[in-house]
């Protein structure tokens, strides 16, 4: 197997606003006044290297932040602060990620195609191969919103598989269909899998993930907890599960309730000071670990409210097309209207003969 890597997180995190409401979200966008929303960390910082031609799995319980995972390496999610980085283009195929559901299944075939870079004539010649895999006949020209689960998830993983992706991202894909279905996907995961390409493969079956996986990442509640060989971190993994069932009902609310409570108590800058102790304790000077951190951890983001300036320009261009929009509608000129400005208010009379 080739050592370089195809999939890299360092100290990825994933920030979730519970906003109350739609005006909320907009004041916060505008930066507007203090608007007190309470804060969800679905990822605490999560490192983490896949290699090339390896097919990775990622374990965990509900809500551990398996899908945030998938969903910020395929880019339909950004991550809060931390580094991603992807080699190649990525396909995921998660229960009907990707498909638009008002469009039909030929046309969603077309667009995902296109996407991925395929020329048209490329994307004729692979069609009925993807209707054939995907079993879905004369549905193929129904609206995918119309399709059962089933369906879209058997279209999506069609698609996936036979638009040629580098990296492919299977998000318990395989948990709906039935057993010949099932079959036909796992053969086209394992043919994948001998061409040498980088799968990432996300589910709740240990089994599925025993028989495809190299190796395999345990999330919980938002951390990686454990990395490693596959055999190994399931053993870990079902022992955990099996002594957690052995918990009363109350201990276990208590467990799960105490975890997502520090999902919300989690602080972003003392992350942050324990990355720099970190560097500082392996010999790097405090200045440099600083502004290595810094460059780790927001490098790639772009903030999600307005900057004072953006807040000005923004105004600015509003305020300017409200001129002209007035402009045009009174019949003055630009000249007149800048000079006059009440003018704007008296609409040039058109005398109809
Ligand atoms: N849009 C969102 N807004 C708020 N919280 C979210 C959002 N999306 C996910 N979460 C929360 O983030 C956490 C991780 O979710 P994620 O879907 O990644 O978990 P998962 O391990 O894939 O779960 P499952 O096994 O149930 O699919 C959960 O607690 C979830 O409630």
């Amino acid at each position: 197997m080739d050592n370089t890597y195809k999939i890299k997180l360092e100290n990825v995190t994933k920030e979730y606003d519970l906003f109350k409401s739609k005006s909320d979200k907009l004041k916060n966008f505008f930066n507007i006044g203090k608007v007190d929303v309470p804060h969800f960390w679905s990822l605490k910082g999560v490192s983490l290297t896949i290699k090339k031609g390896e097919t990775f799995g990622i374990i965990g319980v509900n809500g551990s932040g398996k899908s945030t995972i998938s969903n910020i390496i395929s880019g339909i999610i950004p991550q809060t602060t931390g580094m991603v980085d992807v080699k190649g283009d990525t396909s995921i195929i998660a229960i009907g990620a990707g498909l638009k559901r008002n469009l039909t299944g030929a046309e969603n075939i077309r667009l995902k195609g296109l996407m991925q870079g395929l020329t048209i004539k490329e994307i004729d010649e692979v069609r009925d191969s993807i209707i054939d895999f995907a079993d879905i006949g004369t549905f193929i020209d129904q609206p995918v919103k119309d399709y059962s689960s089933g369906m879209r998830s058997r279209l999506g993983f069609a698609i996936a598989v036979h638009i040629n992706p580098d990296i492919m991202i299977i998000d318990e894909a395989l948990s709906v269909g039935d057993d010949t279905f099932y079959q036909k996907c796992v053969d086209k995961i394992m043919e994948f899998k001998e061409q040498g390409k980088t799968i990432l493969f996300v589910s709740h079956s240990l089994n599925q993930v025993k028989m495809i996986c190299d190796r395999v990442a345990w999330m919980h509640f938002g951390e990686l907890r454990e990395i490693g060989e596959t055999e190994e971190v399931i053993e870990h993994y079902r022992k955990f599960s099996s002594d957690f069932k052995k918990k009363t009902a109350k201990e276990r609310k208590k467990y799960q309730q105490d975890k997502k409570k520090e999902q919300i108590k989690f602080n972003i800058d003392e992350y942050r000071k324990s990355l720099i102790e970190d560097e500082v304790k392996k010999g790097i000077d405090k200045n440099q670990a600083e502004k290595d951190v810094q460059e780790r951890m927001y490098h790639q983001i772009t903030p999600d409210k307005m900057s004072l300036t953006t807040r000005i320009v923004t105004g600015i261009a509003i305020l300017g097309l409200a001129f002209f929009a007035l402009v045009n509608i009174s019949g003055h000129s630009v000249t007149n209207s800048l000079e006059h400005p009440t003018t704007l208010m008296h609409p040039v009379q058109h005398k109809v003969r």
